[in-house]
């Protein structure tokens, strides 16, 4: 069993309503720690019926929540930032044993994490609206901005803190109360922000958790007309589906899918300086982010020399469980990743790439996947067109600044990307000329909570973080005031 200072955090129940509670049926469902199989513990399976009692106790809770003024709800939420930073020991401890993630990564996590909710709490007192000069003298236009309603979120496994608090940040300070699925592989990092909210003061009702099957519970979240919003962040194919569910009550809908992000060095690269970002952008939480570097382009005249540097610098990764001192990377969250990851190695050296370093399972077992860099890689290789989601760096080789921005953009994808040079001229061309929502220049790590976080094309609508946030969770109203 973790060793938690604080025990009460580590919950096998799901919060509803203000309760902690299990299944209608008592049905559960186990949680091992990915890195060595042991169970964990369990969380209710709970389906349609538990769900829509969340949703029904979230809009009984409503109206008096959307009353309070921004201030009062952001008092409460700034005392929940405060209480995830002082227990974050404890929640990285759990999310180290769900997910694997190096505790160094967690830790960083559950910082990342309470920013969203420190910013969204300040960010709820400036939903300012508009006074527009009216055309006509007997009246005034005047334009607010409100609360959408009960939203539902439905988070994925690898960052099973932070993608919580982006939505439920800017849901809570905006006046909505959320019912949120968190992934069946991580729910006790979620269930331990329950216990967090609740001792914060958020009132029942206003943040519930339910726990369980994925297609029950969001098939309740999206027919249900009390919703009135979705904040969906995983895979593209499941963002379709729940876009498809939701069309029958017009739901509005925040998507944050799947990504594919080039990652581009120029010849005129500082090429130390592109190996830490690639390094930083491609192998964070071994490689299980949906903005990580998925495909390496680097101009024919630096090729070798950044390869060389990049191999040197990767083998000195140490794999291991998250727990363990100086541990760099941890596993894969399960056996299916790790097939993922084997059949892009084994795809692309069929068709011709060569393996510098890697390639093949760790001898740890479970779900260990060697840190891995394959060189010459082509567009004809899966790994061109699907994500890896693994530690695996792919690097293709390209001559033209106009070959390379084609390669980069010939993807349905387009989150993040990412390109290293120092001529002012070529980053303008490629940063305009990139397809995708976000651009690191010169800098492999581009997430936080002041920036809008989002993609193009099937990468997802919509943006969290940032003051754009908080538009997602708000409807604008236009009052026209005659008789003036
Ligand atoms: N754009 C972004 O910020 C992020 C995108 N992703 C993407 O998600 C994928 C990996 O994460 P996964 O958790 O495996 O994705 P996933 O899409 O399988 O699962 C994400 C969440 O959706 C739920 N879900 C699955 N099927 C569902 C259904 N039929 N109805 C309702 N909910 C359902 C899961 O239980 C989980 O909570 C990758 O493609 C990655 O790129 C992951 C994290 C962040
Ligand atoms: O789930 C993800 O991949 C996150 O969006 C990555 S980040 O926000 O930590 O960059």
């Amino acid at each position: 069993m973790l060793q938690l200072k604080d025990p009460a955090l580590l919950r096998q129940q799901a919060f509803v309503n203000g309760q902690w509670c299990d299944a209608d049926q008592g049905e559960r469902l186990a949680v091992h720690n990915p890195a060595n199989g042991e169970l964990l513990g369990h969380v209710p399976l709970m389906g349609a019926a538990e769900t829509r009692r969340a949703i029904e106790a979230a809009n009984a809770a409503w109206p008096a929540w959307k009353k309070k003024t921004a201030k009062e709800r952001s008092a409460i939420l700034r005392r929940w930032y405060e209480l995830m930073l002082a227990n974050t020991d404890d929640l990285a401890l759990i999310m180290t044993a769900e997910q694997g993630k190096p505790l160094a990564e967690a830790r960083g996590e559950i910082g990342y994490a309470a920013s969203f909710i420190e910013w969204f709490a300040e960010e709820g007192k400036r939903t300012y609206g508009d006074t527009i000069p009216s055309p006509s003298p007997s009246n005034r236009i005047v334009v607010i901005k409100e609360a959408i309603g009960v939203c539902a979120a439905i988070t994925p496994w690898n960052f099973p803190a932070a993608m919580i608090t982006r939505k439920a940040g800017p849901a809570l300070a905006a006046g909505c109360p959320m019912v949120l699925k968190p992934a069946e592989a991580t729910p006790f990092s979620a269930l331990a922000l329950a216990v967090l909210a609740e001792r914060a003061g958020i009132p029942a009702g206003v943040f519930s958790v339910v726990t369980g099957t994925p297609k029950g519970i969001g098939g309740e979240m999206t027919s249900n007309p009390i919703v009135r919003k979705i904040s969906f962040t995983g895979s593209t194919g499941v963002g379709k589906l729940l876009m498809q569910q939701s069309a029958s009550s017009i739901k509005k809908l925040s998507l944050e899918l799947g990504g594919n992000a080039p990652f581009i060095v120029f010849d005129d690269a500082d090429l130390d300086a592109a190996v830490e970002g690639a390094i930083a952008s491609k192998y964070r939480n071994a490689g299980q982010t949906c903005v990580c570097a998925n495909r390496i382009y680097v101009q024919d005249g630096v090729y070798d020399a950044f390869a060389a540097k990049l191999v040197e610098a990767v083998k000195k990764f140490k794999v291991g469980q998250g727990t363990e001192e100086g541990v760099t990377q941890g596993p894969l969250i399960n056996e299916q990743a790790v097939q993922k990851v084997e059949q892009h190695v084994a795809d692309a050296v069929a068709k011709g790439a060569r393996v510098l370093l890697g390639g093949k399972r760790h001898a740890l077992g479970h779900s260990f996947f060697e840190p891995t860099v394959l060189a010459d890689v082509t567009p004809a290789m899966q790994v061109a067109r699907e994500e890896t989601f693994g530690p695996m760096a792919p690097l293709f080789r390209f001559k033209t600044d106009e070959e390379v921005l084609a390669l980069a953009n010939d993807t349905e994808f387009g989150l993040a990307s990412y390109f290293y040079s120092r001529d002012i001229g070529r980053i303008w061309r490629v940063a305009e000329g990139l397809e995708s929502g976000m651009v690191g220049i010169n800098t492999g790590l581009i997430s936080n909570e002041v920036a809008p976080f989002g993609g193009v094309k099937q990468s997802g609508l919509g943006r969290e973080g940032s003051h754009y946030g908080i538009d997602d969770y708000l409807v604008v109203k236009y009052l026209c005031m005659g008789g003036i």
